[in-house]
């Protein structure tokens, strides 16, 4: 049997309503780049690990190309094939990955959200080693830190559920193409991560320690704390 390859699977077609911004939030510049670049960046890092990079982006997207004016360049590729949720993105882009870049049911793919533009290279390889040979794989998570309260209707404290099961997931997430498809056709377009589709069939997803800093950029003040960390990051370089 030839030996699993993996891919990268990068979701780039959301609105970011809840940025509050002008335009989609992945073309937002942050110390001087589009967001999308600082996450692309990322996995070029390790670009010899990949078969393949892709970007799934709106059919209607006009910005991309002055975001990313150097992609696709050799192994990467442009799909334009995003869906109304990103659920429904991530599974168009796989199938356009096994039609455009001949990806294999028993590769493996990580999806990652072009809006966590601050994971490392060094969290990227960490996903790897752990799930690259269990039989599910896995996501990056960070325990959660504070106490978790559940809401009433009025917005008065319900309840304080425990916090020492409890994980924030993030991406990247790293599960068998095939696998992952058949988990997402199943599923539908309401769950929110890849683990939910494949939790729904039966399985357990890896959590893999990830780290605060990858955040998801999601509300207009997320933007000041990213850039701070990508300038504390340069002058540490
Ligand atoms: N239809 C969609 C929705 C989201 N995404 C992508 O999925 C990632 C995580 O989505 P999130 O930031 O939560 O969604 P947005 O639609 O961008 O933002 P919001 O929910 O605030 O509108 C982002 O990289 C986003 O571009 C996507 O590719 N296609
Ligand atoms: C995939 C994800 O980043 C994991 O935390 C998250 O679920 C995506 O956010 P969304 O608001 O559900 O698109």
């Amino acid at each position: 049997m030839t030996p699993s390859r993996l891919f990268v699977l990068i979701p780039c077609g959301g609105s970011g309503s809840r940025a509050g911004g002008t335009g989609p939030k992945q073309y937002q510049r942050l110390a001087g780049r589009p967001m999308v670049r600082h996450t692309l960046e990322a996995f070029r890092a390790l670009a010899g690990r990949f078969a393949g990079i892709a970007l799934v982006v709106s059919p209607q997207d006009r910005e991309v190309a002055a975001a990313l004016p150097r992609f696709p360049a050799e192994g990467e590729h442009l799909l334009q094939v995003g869906g109304a949720t990103r659920a429904a993105t991530v599974r168009n882009g796989l199938l356009a990955l096994r039609q455009s870049a001949g990806a294999g049911p028993h590769d493996w793919v990580l999806v990652h959200d072009a809006a966590r533009c601050l994971v490392t290279p060094t969290q990227i390889e960490a996903l790897i080693a752990a799930c690259e040979h269990d039989p599910v794989g896995g996501l990056l998570a960070h325990r959660l830190p504070d106490t978790l309260k559940v809401a009433s209707p009025e917005g008065r404290v319900a309840s304080t559920l425990t916090r020492a099961d409890k994980w924030l997931a993030q991406t990247p997430q790293m599960f068998r193409i095939g696998m992952l498809l058949d988990a997402l056709e199943r599923a539908g377009d309401s769950v929110t991560d890849e683990a939910s589709a494949i939790e729904a069939i039966g399985l357990a997803p890896l959590l893999v320690p990830g780290s605060a800093q990858n955040f998801k950029l999601t509300y207009p003040e997320d933007f000041a704390l990213a850039e701070a960390v990508l300038h504390s990051r340069r002058a540490k370089t």
